[in-house]
């Protein structure tokens, strides 16, 4: 089955996506990608990547992302989160986050983690 990823940086994280993304593209381009509105343009556009674009952050789309994920749509999150700047949308960010956890899907909040995780949807794909 294809794995569906949701990729979302806040924006001192972006590069660090883009970063990551260029890294796993091989894997990636084999995936159902969504994002939000600028994570996504970013992909899209310096990384090559096919992505189902939402709303920007601020907008709702980390709200969209979570609709997705309750109906089952998403295998796992990739949010790279930015712990040293407040949010605007902090309930959204918290309610995606949570949704993750009621409904058991894997967060990837930080790079260290985001690795694990892609290398191993990556190993699974392999098999
Ligand atoms: O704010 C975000 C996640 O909470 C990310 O939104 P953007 O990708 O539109 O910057």
């Amino acid at each position: 089955m294809i794995p569906r990823i949701a990729l979302i940086a806040h924006d001192k994280k972006k590069d660090d996506m883009v970063a990551l993304a260029r890294e796993y593209k091989d894997f990636l381009l084999g995936c159902k990608l969504c994002a939000t509105g600028t994570t996504g343009g970013r992909l899209i556009d310096e990384v090559g990547l096919t992505v189902e674009r939402k709303l920007s952050g601020p907008m709702g789309g980390d709200l969209q992302i979570g609709s997705l994920l309750v109906e089952g749509e998403i295998d796992a999150v990739i949010f790279l989160r930015d712990p040293m700047t407040p949010q605007p949308h902090e309930p959204d960010i918290n309610a995606l986050v949570r949704s993750c956890d009621v409904h058991n899907v894997a967060c990837a909040t930080n790079l260290s983690t985001a690795h694990l995780v892609l290398s191993q949807l990556q190993a699974g794909a392999a098999n």
